[in-house]
Formats: structure tokens, sequence, C-alpha cells
């Protein structure tokens, strides 16, 4: 088939590759044209697991092509993947505008039948949106259909997860367009959900919003569990087993980041106001998660009362481990807040990035573990990176002015933070304690 991914990000660029792996004719359109020439060289723009050796043996067979032609790109094509951003606004409105503008170019080629699929996460009526702009726009009603396609795959495993997925949502009201769909994802091994688009658009946020409300629920209980002598993990274990309810997303932390979750949640919140509905649950479910990610510093503040020329160092800065997505990361809100305290920011991650060093340009990167906990009065994990499970916890808490310890990935095994000589640890629901200060 003859594809068109308009978007090379996390989603456009593995649907692509993904289609590309197939034999399918791909283009791939960005409109940043540093992104193209990166990727036409063979150079990921994003780290994702499996994809450097995708992209090179997928550009080597000539299965896929990178352009800021996206004109020349749609008309080259049968089916038009619309993967552009659809950020939330401040008023936890989404902005289309980018789906839009892919719109107005694919209206201006449009001669002869093509699909169009919206990747994108959007709110509910925006195939209509679409639809509605292409006729605006003068294209023949016959010659096009729209049909909405959520993603759910999650970065750090996005190549297996878009091969691979649990569902594949399908919301088509064209029995033609369909056809198309149905050959489109033949080779994926994957259940197929077909229904109408509104549903499809609205079950990218419903399981959005549910595996945040888990999170937020588990991080509630997490820290009733730190002032009863409980023990979260068990907990969360207990519950799990209960097939009814599912072991995932019950992991207690320092909250959830990343570029979904937190404006998903909010945008369903915005699009449920707009009919008159409430969604009282998942305004919780984000205000649990603004107190959550500030955690360890209301635990800092607890224990030094005054923050203000200490240094405290960091360990992960990314919002999950297996990708360098800093977006929304819980480490970016503990370093905002620190930094107005006057704190003194030491951090490391192996996947640190010239964004949030350009967000942060007065804190200080290192290169290892042991160099960022030097002389700090508390070291807080934020990510659980796996390189954080084996690290040598006496010789950290010897490098250190203070040796404080918060947990926010609960990684640390209590006895094993005790053995190692520091005077406080501190963890999500696991357990803490303070030796004296
Ligand atoms: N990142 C993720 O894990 C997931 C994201 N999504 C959804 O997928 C959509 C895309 O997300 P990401 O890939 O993370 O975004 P991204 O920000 O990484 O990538 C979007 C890309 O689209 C390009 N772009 C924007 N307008 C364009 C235009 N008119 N022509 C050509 N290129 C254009 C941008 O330059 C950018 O490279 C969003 O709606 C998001 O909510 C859905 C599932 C997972
Ligand atoms: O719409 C999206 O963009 C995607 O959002 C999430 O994927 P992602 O954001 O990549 O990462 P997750 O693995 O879901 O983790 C999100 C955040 O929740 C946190 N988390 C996750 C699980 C858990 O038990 N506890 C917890 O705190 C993680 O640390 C991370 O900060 C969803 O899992 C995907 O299905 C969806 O497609």
């Amino acid at each position: 088939m003859k594809i068109c991914v308009v978007g090379a990000g996390y989603v456009g660029l593995v649907a692509a590759l993904s289609f590309a792996k197939y034999k399918n004719d791909v283009i791939c359109v960005d409109k940043d044209i540093k992104k193209v020439k990166q990727l036409n060289k063979g150079i990921p723009t994003i780290y994702e697991e499996g994809l450097e050796p995708l992209l090179n043996k997928c550009l080597k067979k000539k299965y896929i092509l990178f352009t800021d032609n996206i004109n020349k790109a749609i008309s080259l094509s049968d089916v038009i993947m619309i993967a552009v951003g659809t950020p939330t606004k401040p008023d936890w409105s989404v902005d289309i505008s980018q789906v839009v503008d892919a719109s107005v170019e694919i209206s201006k080629e449009i001669d002869k039948y093509k699909v169009i699929i919206i990747k994108s996460t959007v709110p509910v009526g925006t195939h209509e949106v679409v639809e509605n702009l292409l006729l605006k726009n003068g294209v023949d009603r016959n010659n096009f259909d729209v049909v909405s396609n959520p993603e759910f795959l999650r970065e750090g495993r996005a190549l297996n997860d878009f091969l691979h997925g649990d569902r594949m949502v399908i919301g088509c009201k064209s029995e033609k367009a369909q056809k198309v769909m149905d050959e489109l994802y033949s080779p994926f091994k994957t259940k197929i959900i077909n229904t109408n688009p509104p549903t499809a658009e609205l079950i990218k946020y419903a399981s959005n919003a549910l595996l945040a409300t888990k999170i937020s629920f588990i991080n509630e209980m997490a820290n009733l569990c730190s002032k009863v002598d409980a023990n979260i993990d068990t907990l969360s274990y207990g519950l799990g087993l209960d097939s009814r309810i599912s072991p995932e997303f019950l992991r207690a932390g320092i909250g959830y980041g990343g570029s979904c979750f937190p404006k998903d949640t909010k945008a369903l919140v915005n699009i449920g106001e707009k009919y008159g509905c409430e969604f009282n649950i998942i305004r919780s479910t984000i205000k649990v998660n603004e107190n959550q990610r500030l955690k360890p510093v209301e635990i800092l503040l607890d224990h030094y009362n005054k923050i203000e020329g200490k240094t405290i160092s960091l360990l992960g800065l990314t919002f999950k481990p297996g990708t360098d997505d800093i977006r929304d990361a819980p480490s970016l809100f503990i370093i905002d807040e620190l930094l107005q305290m006057g704190a003194r920011i030491r951090c490391y991650d192996p996947m640190v990035s010239e964004e949030i060093k350009s967000l942060f340009p007065n804190i200080t990167y290192c290169d290892s573990i042991e160099d960022t906990v030097r002389d700090s009065y508390c070291t807080i994990i934020c990510t659980e990176l796996d390189e954080f499970f084996k690290m040598d916890l006496e010789s950290i808490a010897k490098k250190m002015k203070k040796r404080v310890l918060i947990d926010g990935r609960n990684m640390i095994d209590i006895e094993e933070a005790r053995k190692s000589g520091f005077s406080y640890y501190y963890s999500i629901g696991n357990g803490s304690f303070e030796n004296n200060k």
C-alpha cells in the first residue's frame, strides 16, 4: 500500500516504520526539516528500543522515505495517517490546530479516493471537523473517508506495542474504508475492535484516564501505608491478584508524567464539561498526581525545615525508564520547586537531553551517580532506571554530606538502605526510618 504518515514524532515514526516493515511504500512527513534530514541518514530522532536497526533496514530497502514536502507525499499515497501533536491548552481544551493544518494540506491534494486516518489523540467529534474541512475546501465526498484509529503504544516499548498491542481500535463509517483498514492491519497480531468514530475517539481518553486513575489511587493508598506501617508493594500485589483488578498500573511512586496522561486526563475533563459531564473522579486523579509528584519536596521540608543553600541530588530525569522523553516528568516539577526554595541541584540521567538543559541551565548535570551525590543533603530517586537497582549504596552514602535518601520509585530495599549507612530513608508507602538528623 502507498501510505503517507504526517508527523515523525513518537507515534508517527513508529507507525511509519511498522508499515514499512511489512513492505508498504511509506512516506513519512515532518515539517521539521532537521528531523527529516537526520532520519533520512538513518539516525533516530528519539530513543526507542529496536528503532535504529529497523530504520536503517527500511531505508536501505527503500520501503520508507522522509520528507518535509507534505503535498507531494499526500498526492503519491492512498492512505494518509495524521500523527501530529494535540497538546492541551492552559484551559485544558485540546489544541487540534496541527491536525487542522495537516487536513488543509491534505484537502489540496485529493484527486482520487484516499483514506484519511486520524491517529493523533483527539476530542470526540474531530473526525467530523476533518470531514467538514475537506468538504468545505471542495474535496469530492466520494474521494475520501475519515477513520478514527487511536494509538495505545507506550514509550520505551513503542515498536512492540504498535505491532503487537492488546487491541487496535478502528472507528469507521464506510465499508470501502473498512476494507482498506482491514488490509492495512492484516499483518498485525492484534485484536481489532471495529466501531464508530466517536466511540473510537473516546476509548483512547477513557483508557488513559483509567490508567492514570489507578496510579493516583495506589499513590493515595501508599500515603496512608506510610502513616500506619503498612507496605504498599504487598498491598498492590494483594490487590492485583484479583483478576478483576489486574496487577498493572498499581506501582506507587511520585506520580505519573509523560506526554499523555497529564494532558489527556485534563482534556477529558474539558471534553466532559462541554457535554455537561463533570468527571469528578478524573479531576481528583489530576489533583492527587499534582501533589504526589512534589512528595519528595514535602518530605525534605519535613526533615530539614529549610532547603535554601542545600545541595540536593536527583537520580533519573525522564518520566519513566526506557525513553529520553522528559515531557511532564515529575523530576521537572521537583527541580522547579527546589530551585524556588533556593536549593542547589545536581542530577544524573544517562539520557539527559539538550531539552532539559535549556529548561534548567543553572543546575549541574553529572556523568555518574557517584559524582552527582557528592556533598548533597539528600538524594531523590525520580526514575527507576536499571542502573539504580545495582548502585553501591554504601559508597553513595559515604559521599553525601547528609545521608538522606528519598526513594520516589520504591526501588531500594529498606534494610539495604539501613545497612548501607543512610541515616534517613523514605519510600512511597514501603517504609521509612530515621536514625539521627
Ligand atoms: N507519545 C506517545 O507515547 C503517544 C502519543 N499519542 C498521541 O499521538 C499524537 C502524536 O504524539 P507524539 O508522536 O508524541 O508527538 P510528537 O510531538 O513527538 O510528534 C509530532 C510531530 O508532528 C510534526 N508535525 C506537526 N504538524 C505537522 C504538519 N502539519 N506537517 C508535518 N509534520 C507536522 C511535528 O514536527 C512533530 O515532529 C498526539 O496526539 C498524542 O497524544 C498516542 C499514543 C501514544
Ligand atoms: O497515550 C499515550 O501517550 C500513552 O500513554 C501511556 O504510555 P506512556 O505515557 O508511554 O507510559 P506509561 O508506561 O503508561 O507510564 C506513564 C507514567 O505513569 C507512571 N506509572 C506507570 C505505572 C504505574 O504502576 N505507576 C506509575 O507511576 C510512569 O512512571 C510514567 O510516569 C499509556 O500507557 C499508553 O497506553 C498510551 O498510548
